[in-house]
């Protein structure tokens, strides 16, 4: 059996869903009462345009008042208002608005640009918090009369005439009980500042006026200060520190898109909350959420972004995942890497300052997009660790090469990796510095992206750079059959009580350390990576190397006072020791070891001090 048909719907029941749970938040009908209003302006201007009508000179506005008594909220323009057949066409039938007409009618991008509904919908958003609602407006066409038009919220109207002699709308609703809240100056005055501060028709809120009006995104770049850009950024937020700086967007092809987006100085390293984009469509507000227009590694960014080429569903706060809304994230990305090449060519003292705030959503930018990477690779910059100075990857591997190869020398700590930077220091090797906690990361990609370059940590692996031959070291003792070195380790081992810890004895260029750790660079970032998805701190790598340095004073000493036999407790100490300032130089001690590490200071002390007054 095969059957075909339309649909039908019963208006009953489909009313009420309209009414309650098309707008997934109640707060929106303000914005849809005034959109429309503006709307009515907007055409009637356009009209004036056209020649179809002679306008006087008069202000156009739109008027929000309160009457708390008589529990009403009402919206009026001076626009462009509506016979009783329009009341009936437009209003009467749900889903059918005029828009699509009156663009047909007066075709043209600027028409598009200005008109805000197109659903047919928005206005019986009002049915949310309205018990009754009524329309009672006066069109602009001569001759035309008043009408009011009225509804308690079922399917049932009244439209009569109206005794309204000014031209235009007004929308009036009788608050519910359940809806009060609406009644409250503050939060009406709160709703229109919300969704309606940038619209280009003065509001006036019982009698004053509510709105700021301009918003600087629609005003063109070159007649703009950079005061402007920073009083518009301390109107969007009151209590944040001046951006860094910013990119005015302005482009109308494709797509139409405007907007301003600030950097702001992001503290610290997780500071993503930052960013409150706001979207507006045709500067009417529509939400603070712009994740599918806005790539997730540009979120710290503050702003605005007005495009009515958004497509955007009914409720307007949820955005369509299509073609254009990535075409609009492309266009974003490139600007804000072209903002940055621009500062990094015209500017590059402010570059290096900015960078503190900026590296982290650069470096997640390049790892979440090839073609951001590829725009902004040779302006990625390193600072050189205990040094003033940055650096590119490209500059730092010639600068190296010859001592080098391609290894990348880095530290994630100048504090705990003093000793192996200054080693490496003194033999003219530059260290980067990289210590953001997606550094981790962010060196694997720059080895996948480069293949010349690895990158290695200063505390993972010593190599001939800062390593001398020292020949007595190698020599065998005939008695035991060892070399200087192997029995030093074996010293160590035996006096740690660590059979399993890897020892190392080497003669480092400088003997200012008598022992650094090493930290393999492969398993490090292993366990730095799983420690940044399980947000924990990283646990101190059990499989790591104790390197003596042979060219140390201290080390000879206590291989020398083993060989004499003469105190056997001291050298114990002095072992341990050894081992216990290389280890705290890479982590925190927890109690117990740090309470032995101090008694074995004291000890030590007061054998030395015992000496001296001998
Ligand atoms: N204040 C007004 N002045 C003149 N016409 C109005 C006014 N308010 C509503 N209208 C007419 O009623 C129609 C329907 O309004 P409604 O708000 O339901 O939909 P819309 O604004 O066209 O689209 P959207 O659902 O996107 O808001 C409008 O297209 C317009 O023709």
């Amino acid at each position: 059996m095969q059957e075909r048909g339309s649909i039908t719907v019963h208006t009953e029941n489909i009313f009420p869903i309209i009414k309650r749970w098309l707008y997934s938040d109640k707060d929106i009908f303000l914005r849809e009462l005034i959109s429309n209003a503006a709307d009515a302006i907007s055409k009637l201007k356009m009209l004036g345009y056209s020649g179809e009508f002679h306008n006087s000179g008069e202000e156009f506005e739109i008027h929000v008042t309160l009457d708390k008594e008589a529990k009403t909220l009402s919206v009026t323009d001076n626009g462009i208002g509506m016979t009783a057949e329009e009341v009936k066409k437009y209003i009467n039938q749900v889903a059918f608005s005029s828009a699509e007409e009156f663009l047909q009618k007066y075709q043209g991008d600027d028409v598009k640009q200005q008109i805000i509904g197109h659903f047919g919908l928005g206005f019986y958003s009002a049915f949310m918090v309205a018990g009754k609602v009524e329309i009672d407006t006066l069109s602009y066409k001569s001759g035309a009369e008043a009408v009011l038009w009225s509804c308690d919220g079922t399917t049932a109207f009244e439209l009569t005439s109206s005794g309204r002699t000014e031209r235009g709308t007004t929308v009036r609703l009788l608050i519910d009980t359940e809806n009060e809240e609406f009644l409250d100056e503050v939060k009406v005055r709160q709703l229109i500042r919300n969704y309606c501060d940038f619209l280009p028709v003065p509001i006036k809120f019982n009698g004053e006026a509510a709105n700021r009006q301009k918003p600087l995104w629609t005003q063109s770049p070159s007649s703009l200060k950079d005061e402007d850009y920073k009083e518009f950024y301390s109107y969007l937020y009151p209590l944040d520190d001046e951006p860094l700086f910013w990119i005015h967007l302005n482009t109308d092809y494709p797509f139409n898109l405007q907007g301003i987006l600030y950097f702001p100085r992001l503290r610290s390293d997780i500071d993503w909350t930052k960013g409150q984009i706001r979207l507006f469509c045709n500067q009417v507000f529509v939400s603070n959420n712009v994740e599918e227009i806005i790539p997730q590694f540009l979120t710290p960014l503050q702003g605005a972004v007005d495009s009515p080429d958004i497509p955007l569903n009914v409720s307007r706060s949820f955005l369509q995942n299509d073609r254009t809304v990535r075409r609009i994230a492309d266009y974003i990305t490139k600007k804000v890497g072209d903002r940055l090449k621009e500062l990094h060519r015209d500017d590059y003292e402010r570059y290096v300052q900015c960078w503190k705030d900026i590296n982290m959503f650069i470096k997640y930018g390049v790892m979440n997009s090839d073609k951001f990477y590829e725009q902004v690779k040779d302006i990625l910059i390193f600072p050189v660790a205990l040094g003033e100075s940055y650096t590119t990857l490209k500059d730092y591997l010639e600068h190296n090469k010859e001592k080098t190869g391609g290894k990348v020398y880095y530290a994630s700590d100048t504090g705990a990796q003093a000793p192996y930077i200054e080693l490496l220091k003194s033999q003219d090797i530059e260290v980067l510095l990289l210590d953001a906690y997606i550094d981790t990361h962010f060196v694997s990609f720059l080895e996948r992206h480069n293949s010349e370059a690895r990158f290695a940590r200063v505390d993972s692996d010593l190599d001939e750079n800062v390593l001398s031959k020292d020949k007595a070291a190698e020599l065998v003792d005939p008695a035991t059959n060892k070399t200087r070195s192997e029995q030093l380790v074996e010293l160590f081992q035996r006096q740690l009580g660590q059979a399993k810890l890897k020892v190392r004895a080497e003669a480092l260029k400088s003997e200012a350390t008598p022992a650094v750790l090493l930290l393999p660079e492969s398993l490090r970032r292993i366990k730095e990576m799983t420690a940044l998805v399980q947000q924990k701190p990283m646990e101190f790598l059990d499989d790591h190397t104790l390197v003596l340095n042979t060219s140390n004073p201290l080390i000879q000493n206590v291989q020398r006072l083993a060989d004499t036999g003469r105190d056997d407790a001291l050298v114990t100490l002095v072992c341990q020791h050894v081992y216990d300032l290389a280890l705290l130089s890479q982590k925190s001690f927890d109690a117990a070891a740090m309470g032995q590490f101090i008694q074995r200071s004291n000890d030590v002390l007061t054998r030395l001090s015992n000496r001296a007054v001998e």
